[in-house]
């Protein structure tokens, strides 16, 4: 069925709607625990839910398999996005052609944000310019088969200096054939009153969704509303500042704030309302209930499926046994367990695991501001001097760090700025801590009064001559340290003897189970090293082929390892993860003839 006959209906009736955006996981394991979830969260009674496409189209299999699974399968009402980024026209007919064939009667149509690793939207040849273009061609190929929205911004987009013209693009992608308007995320609902009145006032009189991003952790808030520079309240900053510690604090915070931003949308005459869950369910569902939101008891019937059991949860070893012949009431416990991810470096089966936005991992920047900040490296100590300058706070970001450190690794920055320069070239690290305070400002998490632990890790790029020294020396004095490597050809080297989860982050709280939000495994690690070394290619391409920056760096993208390592004893001082490449040094020195 068509969204928009169901948002005129629920309009007509003064009733107000929601509908969930979910965007296609990392990993197999985590495709399998969406599923679960997306049925836990239909009876939430979203009027409709929506699958993004990976920027350039990285994802695109996967949504269309997630939509048509969700469709046919499920019985959800679907939208799935349609980019025109790297999409000639017969990738489209294609996309469009199966989406029909899987039922799926509706499309969000877009332009899509910059392909990998370039600075600005190029249209890719045979293909489409504005998303005003693909409405167009849906509505040209399909006549009125889909059901099409486009997207909306109340602060205009992020490329378009003149407002006013933006809106008037948008008045043209629904005089294309749009039947409603979706929105970007933001966080002054004033502005978003007005932006919809100026909507009207030029014609624009289809149903619009509000986008509602609810605040999940600081660090995702302040990453997010940086890179979409979106204008935030001081009234939220002031609030935010305070608790920004505490992550149960700041997603009570979130939670509320959103439902008091729906309240006043809906005061302002406001009906529509359409939450980016990043694909979370306890805030979503949390927020609902504050609105009062109850789905009509005539949308919920049964669902025609039973929940996936995934292979990893059957053999789950910390399920307890009570369970075992009552799965939908385990499943309905760990609603939240991936309510904490510390960073993305999160549990795989996750179906929230590795994503910000949904849209696929690119450079965050653009050229210039690239290129000022990492200069034309010609030889690989140029490189090694760069990402020692980012632990210094000298770079401001790189490929994989699209912020300066955060508090917790300034406590190793020297550390990681000296093995930096010998060539260990870190993109993400974790201190050791033995149960500390779960709102000391440097390493705490979770809510308050609890008491974190973790074990130290290192995530760096390394060559292949100097991997294997190191390894000699973890296999012949550190039995502490477990680790992974990897070549982006997939060659894995690990002393680690199964594929078990390691945990490397957890937390006591009162009155609560164990959280364990952060681990490392293997299908995680290899799931993220596609996007590791694709980060490099994007940085080569910033060059001019054969120069001698660009040989640089692509060398490292095709020779080098990946590689995670973890010093499991946590109760070792932060710079025992360390000591191995202090170890390295010394026998590169004695090793070194006498002159
Ligand atoms: C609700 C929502 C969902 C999203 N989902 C995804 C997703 O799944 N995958 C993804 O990669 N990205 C997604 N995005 C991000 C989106 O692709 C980017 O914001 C992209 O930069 C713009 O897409 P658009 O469809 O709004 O483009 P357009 O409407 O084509 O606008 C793009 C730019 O071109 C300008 N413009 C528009 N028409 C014209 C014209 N006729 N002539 C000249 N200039 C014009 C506009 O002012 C704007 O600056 C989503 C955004 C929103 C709000
Ligand atoms: N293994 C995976 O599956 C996976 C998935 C996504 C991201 N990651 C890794 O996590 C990194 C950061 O992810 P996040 O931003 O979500 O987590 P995050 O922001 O929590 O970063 C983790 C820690 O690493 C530190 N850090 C960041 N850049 C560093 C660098 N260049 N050298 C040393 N330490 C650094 C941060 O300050 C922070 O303390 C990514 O760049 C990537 O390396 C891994």
């Amino acid at each position: 069925m068509k969204v928009v006959h169901k948002l005129e209906a629920a309009f007509e009736e003064n009733r107000p709607v929601w509908s969930f955006e979910y965007f296609p996981p990392k990993t197999q394991q985590g495709v399998i625990n969406l599923y679960d979830r997306l049925e836990r969260m239909y009876k939430l009674g979203p009027e409709f839910i929506d699958v993004t496409w990976g920027a350039g189209g990285t994802t695109s299999d996967l949504t269309l398999e997630i939509c048509r699974t969700a469709q046919s399968v499920y019985g959800l009402e679907t939208c799935m996005h349609l980019t025109c980024t790297n999409m000639p026209v017969d990738k489209i007919d294609m996309a469009l052609r199966e989406a029909k064939d899987a039922g799926i009667q509706n499309i969000l149509a877009l332009r899509g944000d910059p392909p990998r690793g370039a600075a600005e939207w190029v249209k890719c040849d045979n293909g489409f310019a504005n998303a005003v273009d693909l409405v167009r061609y849906i509505r040209k190929q399909y006549d009125d088969y889909f059901c099409i929205s486009v997207a909306g911004y109340p602060e205009g987009h992020i490329d378009s200096e003149d407002k006013e013209q933006d809106l008037h693009f948008l008045k043209a992608k629904v005089d294309a054939g749009a039947d409603y308007i979706v929105t970007q995320l933001f966080y002054d609902t004033e502005l978003f009153l007005r932006w919809a009145d100026q909507c009207r006032a030029i014609g624009i009189n289809c149903p619009i969704l509000a986008g509602i991003m609810p605040i999940q952790s600081y660090n995702g808030f302040q990453r997010m509303t940086t890179l979409c520079k979106t204008a935030v309240p001081e009234a939220i900053h002031q609030k935010l500042e305070p608790i920004k510690d505490d992550d149960q604090a700041v997603k009570s915070f979130g939670v509320q704030l959103a439902i008091d931003m729906c309240n006043q949308l809906r005061a302002g005459g406001h009906l529509g309302f359409h939450f980016y869950t990043l694909n979370l369910e306890k805030t979503t569902r949390l927020i609902l209930e504050g609105l009062k939101f109850v789905a009509p008891v005539e949308k919920l019937r049964p669902l025609p499926w039973n929940p996936s059991k995934g292979r990893r949860r059957r053999d789950e070893s910390v399920r307890p046994i009570f369970w075992r012949n009552r799965t939908r009431s385990y499943i309905a416990r760990t609603e939240g367990w991936d309510e904490f991810p510390n960073g993305r470096w999160g549990d795989s089966r996750s179906p929230a695991y590795g994503e910000l936005d949904g849209y696929g991992m690119t450079l965050r920047y653009g050229k210039d501001a690239c290129l000022a900040q990492w200069n034309h490296p010609s030889s690989l100590e140029d490189v090694y001097a760069t990402f020692a300058q980012y632990c210094l706070g000298q770079v401001k970001f790189l490929p994989w760090s699209d912020v300066p450190l955060n508090l917790e690794a300034t406590l190793i920055r020297d550390h990681l700025a000296r093995i930096n320069s010998q060539g260990f070239l870190t993109v993400n690290s974790q201190p050791a801590v033995n149960g500390a305070n779960s709102a000391d400002p440097n390493v705490g998490w979770g809510p308050k009064n609890g008491y974190v632990y973790q074990k130290a890790y290192l995530e760096f790029f390394v060559s292949a001559e100097a991997l294997q020294p190191l390894i000699r020396s973890i296999e012949r004095d550190h039995p502490s340290i477990t680790f992974y490597a990897v070549n982006r050809h997939g060659d894995l080297k690990t002393n680690t003897s199964s594929d078990e989860p390691n945990a490397v982050t957890w937390g006591v709280f009162p009155g609560q189970e164990i959280k364990q939000p952060t681990v490392v495994e293997v299908v995680s690690f290899m799931a993220w090293k596609d996007e590791a070394f694709e980060l490099w290619n994007q940085w080569a391409d910033l060059y001019t082929p054969g120069s001698s920056s660009h040989q640089v760096i692509q060398e490292i993208a095709d020779s080098w390892f990946l590689v995670n390592m973890v010093h499991n004893d946590f109760q070792q001082p932060m710079e025992a993860i360390f000591n191995v490449f202090d170890q390295l040094s010394l026998d590169r020195e004695t090793a070194e003839p006498t002159r």
